[in-house]
């Protein structure tokens, strides 16, 4: 089967500081984006979507696109990087189970023994089940016109089995603990066959956004890659990973996502790319994050409000660089509080040093609005600099 990916002329990138800070770099000011910056708080989503239902956006390339750019379009030169739309809920989807978005995700034929296990196929043709992602992804790189770069993603393997088990969200995630305490055996299965799912999906969405001078076949599976630049990244969404005992947390939701971060890297080198960054979001798992940043083989772990910026670091030392972690409730205490709490934020990860993307703790929610998001935004790069002398002189010469 043939996808619509053209990895040919792709545009040169003009915006690498989110590359530069997820590799360690102290850049010149904070790069900054928003987790869930496409969605429901922006007013032209809300049109796309009045016409579309939910997956048909995410499985029609074109609407994709045109999701993942309106917040790039709408705060021009404010967002550093774009993420590609969809949902960490085609992994299952693909894997044949039903989903529905009503709001709230619905999986109405949940995994609910061992026995179970046998619905799921051991191995999936990505191509042929999330082909619609990747040729999103190309058509993104193509439209973004090299403007920043674009951020693919997948859900953790944890936070998916939980979807999986539980039929949707949940409070307690009773029902998916009970799979790990009692049959872990079969919760590792579980969490491997959804793992190796991931990887290719990951590895098949750095290919679609690869390079100029790439050729690939996405029919045979070869890709030859003659040379590739590292203009991507890729992101690991662990949502429920602080519903776990630290202690549980390591023994089952981590070493999926070591093996993800591992089969990735060695997939694309195999295939001679020189591997894109890769960041972690292992949301609230803070009394892990030493282990995280010496084990887990993530260039950046994403951090979300229960934690400071001296806290993070001291546990990372400089072995990673960091993401976050603003409270997304912040963006409705109006502007004054939004541009002191974002100082605060900036002072407390410039003084730890090393690389730091600026985000929320976690995604942006439906009644936040557009001007106090804005705001958000221009705070971080206001405050974020690393030089602000020369900064100040500079728009005092301004002014002369
Ligand atoms: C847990 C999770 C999901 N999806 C995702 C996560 C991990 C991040 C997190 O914890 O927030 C990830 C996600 N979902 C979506 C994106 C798109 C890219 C982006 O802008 O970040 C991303 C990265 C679009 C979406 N995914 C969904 C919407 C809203 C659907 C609609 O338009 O009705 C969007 C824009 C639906 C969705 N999908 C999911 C939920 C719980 C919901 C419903 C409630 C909600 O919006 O948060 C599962």
């Amino acid at each position: 089967m043939s996808l619509r990916v053209d990895t040919e002329n792709l545009p040169v990138l003009k915006n690498d500081l989110i590359i530069r800070a997820a590799r360690g770099e102290e850049t010149e000011r904070a790069p900054v984006w928003v987790m869930r910056q496409a969605g429901r708080y922006l007013p032209e989503f809300l049109e796309v979507r009045k016409h579309h239902s939910f997956f048909e956006c995410c499985k029609t390339p074109e609407i994709a696109c045109e999701l993942t750019l309106q917040p790039i379009r709408r705060f021009k030169g404010l967002l550093d990087a774009a993420i590609i739309f969809c949902d960490i809920l085609v992994v299952p989807e693909a894997m044949g189970m039903t989903i529905e978005m009503n709001p709230a995700p619905s999986l109405p034929n949940p995994i609910r023994t061992p026995e179970d296990l046998e619905r799921l196929p051991e191995r999936i043709d990505v191509n042929k089940k999330l082909g619609y992602v990747f040729e999103a992804v190309n058509l993104t790189r193509h439209k973004l016109n090299g403007e920043v770069p674009l951020i693919g993603f997948c859900g953790a393997p944890w936070t998916l089995m939980a979807y999986m088990v539980e039929g949707g969200g949940s409070k307690t995630y009773q029902k998916a603990k009970e799979w790990l305490y009692r049959w872990p055996e079969a919760s590792r299965t579980l969490l491997t066959r959804v793992a190796d799912v991931c990887v290719d999906l990951l590895v098949g969405q750095v290919l679609a956004g690869a390079q100029v001078s790439c050729r690939i076949s996405f029919c045979d599976g070869q890709a030859k890659l003659k040379k590739s630049l590292k203009k991507q990244l890729l992101q690991v969404f662990d949502s429920w990973a602080s519903e776990l005992p630290p202690a549980l947390y390591q023994e089952m939701a981590l070493p999926p996502c070591q093996y993800i971060a591992k089969q990735v890297r060695a997939k694309l080198q195999a295939l001679g790319h020189p591997g894109v960054p890769m960041t972690l979001f292992a949301k609230g798992a803070n009394a892990s994050l030493d282990v995280l940043a010496s084990e887990a083989g993530y260039d950046v772990l994403g951090l979300d409000s229960s934690i400071t910026p001296a806290q993070a670091r001291k546990l990372v030392g400089h072995k990673v660089a960091l993401q976050g972690n603003a409270d997304p409730m912040l963006l409705y205490g109006g502007q004054d509080a939004i541009k002191a709490e974002v100082k605060k934020m900036c002072d407390g990860f410039l003084a730890g040093g090393g690389g730091w993307i600026a985000n929320l703790g976690h995604g942006v929610t439906p009644q936040v609005q557009v001007d106090d998001f804005r705001c958000f935004l221009e705070s971080v790069h206001k405050y974020s600099r690393r030089n602000p002398e020369k900064a100040e002189v500079q728009v005092s010469n301004e002014k002369l």
